[in-house]
């Protein structure tokens, strides 16, 4: 039997659009009685901000003063993963299409990145401090954001896949008009998405998984094995060989 995971973990879980991030995490996140951050969630809702406040998304410097300072706060709760702005609940305006067709623009914001990169430690470092861990899910969690967490997975799937998956979350089927549909917002995302982050290739030391054949419950069971099977770091060889 492998070693058991001690507290405090932060598992890091990245991706591509699709592949299975956030509902897979979450469902980590509760098996193991751990807190859950999504990221691409702290993005959407300065993106929704700015909109809303009429800052122009091409202007990288208002944008990132914007950052500072708008009145995020992020539920950690993986039954129920809250975001409020100014106390109202914007858990599904921030996942219009209006707002992620443009969300990369605020999330390939290097200034933006850099102010949004020491919220998410914040709140890696409280939820170890005042808990037992936590699984965060985004972009660039194994690579820069924690690359010292104990647990780190790179979730993969098919071009195919990713877009099936989303048309049928946005559309309900994935005919050739839903497929078409969806194109803009999770190839040309990634694309987007990719020339700030690396996430279609597992960094050093990190574990990919591919979804593209797996049923949701295997995906779930897969970072589940990966997570149970990572030795304290104590016990792990210098070059994370046994990951
Ligand atoms: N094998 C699988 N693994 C993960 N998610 C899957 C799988 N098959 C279908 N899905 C579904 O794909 C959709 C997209 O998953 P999501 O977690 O939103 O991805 P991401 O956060 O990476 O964009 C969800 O509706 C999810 O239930
Ligand atoms: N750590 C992160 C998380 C998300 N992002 C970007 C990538 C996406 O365009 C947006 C929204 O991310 P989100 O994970 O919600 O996107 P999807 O679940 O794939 O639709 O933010 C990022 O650049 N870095």
């Amino acid at each position: 039997m492998s070693q058991p995971l001690e507290p405090p973990v932060t598992i890091a879980i990245d991706g591509p659009s699709g592949s299975g991030k956030s509902s897979v995490s979450k469902a980590v996140a509760r098996e193991l009685g751990l807190t859950y951050l999504d990221t691409g969630a702290m993005f959407r809702a300065l993106a929704l901000w700015c909109v809303r406040e009429g800052i122009d998304l091409a202007d990288q410097d208002a944008v990132e003063q914007a950052s500072r300072t708008f009145p995020l706060e992020m539920g950690t709760d993986p039954a129920a993963p809250a975001v409020h702005l100014a106390g109202a609940d914007v858990g599904p305006d921030i996942r219009t299409q209006e707002v992620s067709a443009v969300v990369s623009r605020v999330a390939t914001n290097l200034g933006v990145r850099a102010v949004l990169r020491e919220l998410q430690r914040d709140l890696i470092r409280q939820a170890r401090e005042t808990g037992p861990g936590i699984v965060v899910e985004g972009r660039d969690i194994t690579t820069v954001i924690a690359p010292d967490a104990e647990v780190r997975v790179l979730l993969t799937a098919s071009e195919e896949a990713r877009l099936a998956r989303r048309a049928k979350e946005l559309y309900d089927t994935a005919d050739a008009q839903a497929l078409a549909a969806t194109h803009d917002l999770v190839v040309r995302r990634d694309q987007d998405d990719a020339t700030v982050s690396a996430f279609f290739e597992p960094a050093d030391g990190v574990v990919g998984i591919d979804t593209s054949s797996l049923t949701f419950a295997q995906s779930v069971a897969a970072v589940l094995d990966v997570a149970r099977s990572a030795a304290p770091q104590d016990q792990q060889t210098p070059d994370g060989g046994d990951r």
